[in-house]
């Protein structure tokens, strides 16, 4: 039913700081069951007492129990008895439960941590429904379903063992009947049942279904604009019903599985019924095998049953190892933050080429300098390669050869964050977060660490004072998700105060005003233009648009993957 490789493979999931704790995990799980099964031996003086009165046991200490002016005794040492188990299994239960959530939160943490530093080639090359589903949907279904049901599993089938165990030992004939008929007629109603390759595709229908819903939240405008709202809601609804209609299928398959389990169990316990009657001569024996049975049936059907589920969850979310297996052997880059690097006299882009594909190349042994306080302009037909230099600069991607140097010192992993704390970068539609304006320039800062100051001088040399006046809350206002409370000049001027904030060294602008007004693109060209001569600011402005390059110290032209001064 379980391999050891796949024992292997779902400890290997977990994240190293919990695969300590499984032991325990598994351990305290074990100790629940067994406690379970005392409860049971526990009771059944009890219920030999309530089925017969004159009941003498062999045992001294269960004739004591059973006996009528100890029963007070009894009754209370049960009481407590009862008490101390459910009270230590509401124990195990939340640390079950803590280190379930905890696990998958976890994996979630470890995926997104891996995503958010990898390279922007590695964030184009994934599929967005994807990205959610290893965030949202693998984690959760791996911890409670995949890492629960293998301790299930084990539990169970250790209890099953011990049972089947010691009724071969008391009653080696009718328990191995027992068995040989609980495995032929399980094996003849798996076979006969027809299970669909349903579980294969449970991955890719939740991650279609998120990628549609994605086109309908981001596609909006242009969705209601073409009036194509069917159309997509179609496509929306039938891979929601297709996602559905599988979790229907599994949840029926689960459950019909305790169905099955009682017609085999009604089956055997017939049988044995009918040989207790017929067959059984001593009266201890009989004792022994009423116990037996009541074993059976408050513990064995339970655990064959929660065994046999647990299987099939195994099953249906077994895609969950794979795909954490893969994420967690994503390769990360080395950063080092502490590094320290200074901006005195020069930018050097060194012999830079990069293509996207094996046949086309896009940038060829591109060079360039870029001396402190001067402003770059960098024009180009549309897809000549201009965004993606700025992305070889930022580190965003790494160029198939050639390289950036600053100051005679090449940029590697281990200075590329004191390297990037020098630049601002402002792209061509800039990405509001959801959140106030505030949080939207003074990104990661308390209020308390905030320069207000610098915060208000910036908004009137951008000229969008006149923007908050329309918002009551003023830098307080929620911009929305992805800003959608503002115009999309708004967005710009926004995004350029947030890279101006942080007192950058290196300015980069990609048709970063392309979206302003006449007035006031000027007003911000000026202000940059001023900022640049006074504080020696750098900046790297890409545009078609040749008024806005008429601010730069020097024009470079992308032609046919070559960049020439012009
Ligand atoms: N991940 C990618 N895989 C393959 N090709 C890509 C990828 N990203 C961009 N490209 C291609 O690289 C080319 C250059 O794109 P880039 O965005 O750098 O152009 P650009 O000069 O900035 O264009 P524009 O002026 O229109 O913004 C385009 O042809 C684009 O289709």
């Amino acid at each position: 039913m379980i391999t050891k490789a796949k024992i292997k493979a779902i400890i290997a999931c977990v994240p190293e700081k919990y695969q300590k704790k499984l032991l325990p995990f598994f351990g305290f799980s074990f100790g629940n069951v067994i406690l379970d099964l005392l409860s049971v031996a526990y009771l059944l003086p009890f219920l030999m007492l309530a089925l017969d009165s004159h009941s003498r046991f062999e045992n001294r200490y269960l004739q004591f129990l059973v006996q009528k002016e100890h029963l007070i005794y009894s009754i209370l040492l049960l009481i407590v008895f009862f008490i101390a188990k459910n009270t230590l299994s509401i124990l195990f239960i939340n640390y079950q439960n803590r280190l379930i959530f905890a696990v998958s939160s976890e994996i979630s943490k470890k995926y997104t941590h891996s995503f958010i530093h990898n390279n922007y080639l590695f964030y184009q090359n994934q599929d967005k429904g994807d990205i959610i589903k290893n965030t949202i949907e693998v984690p959760n279904n791996f911890a409670n379903n995949v890492l629960l049901s293998l301790n299930t599993i084990l539990c169970e089938s250790i209890i099953i063992m011990v049972i089947s165990g010691i009724g071969l030992l008391l009653f080696p004939k009718i328990t191995l009947i027992a068995i040989v008929l609980f495995l032929l007629a399980f094996a003849i109603i798996y076979t006969f049942r027809k299970v669909k390759n349903v579980r294969k595709s449970l991955s890719s229908d939740y991650r279609n279904n998120v990628n549609y819903l994605l086109d309908l939240i981001n596609g909006f405008f242009e969705i209601k604009s073409a009036s194509k709202e069917e159309a997509f809601l179609d496509k929306f609804n039938s891979s929601n019903r297709k996602l559905n209609k599988t979790h229907a299928f599994l949840t029926t398959l689960k459950n019909s599985n305790s169905k099955y389990l009682e017609i085999i169990i009604i089956l055997i316990i017939s049988f044995l019924v009918f040989y207790l009657v017929n067959y059984s001569a001593e009266n201890s024996k009989n004792v022994l095998l009423i116990s037996f049975m009541a074993s059976v049936f408050f513990k064995l059907i339970p655990s064959l049953n929660k065994l046999i589920v647990a299987g099939s969850s195994l099953k249906s979310y077994d895609y969950t190892i794979e795909s954490i297996l893969k994420n967690t052997s994503i390769e990360k880059e080395t950063v080092q933050s502490e590094t320290r690097i200074g901006f005195e006299n020069e930018l050097r882009i060194e012999n830079v080429s990069f293509s996207y594909t094996e046949e086309n190349k896009l940038i060829d042994n591109v060079s360039l300098k870029i001396a402190k306080g001067n402003i770059i302009g960098i024009s180009g037909r549309s897809g000549t390669g201009k965004t993606t230099l700025l992305h070889i600069i930022l580190k965003l991607i790494n160029p198939k050869s050639g390289k950036i140097v600053l100051d005679g010192t090449e940029i590697t992993p281990l200075n590329k964050n004191a390297f990037l704390s020098l630049i601002g970068y402002v792209t061509q539609e800039p990405y509001i977060f959801n959140g106030s304006i505030l949080e939207n320039i003074a990104i990661g800062q308390t209020e308390a660490e905030i320069d207000f100051d610098r915060i208000n001088a910036l908004t009137v040399a951008i000229g969008f004072e006149e923007v908050l006046q329309n918002f009551p809350d003023g830098l307080h206002s929620l911009t929305g998700n992805s800003g959608q409370k503002l115009s999309g000049g708004q967005k710009q001027k926004l995004a350029i105060i947030r890279a101006l904030y942080n007192d950058p060294q290196i300015l980069i602008l990609d048709e970063a005003t392309n979206q302003l007004d006449e007035e006031n693109e000027i007003k911000i060209l000026n202000y940059i233009k001023g900022v640049s001569q006074k504080e020696k600011l750098t900046v790297l402005l890409v545009s078609h648009d040749k008024k806005v390059l008429t601010y730069c110290d020097t024009i470079h032209q992308f032609q046919k993957e070559i960049l020439h001064e012009v």
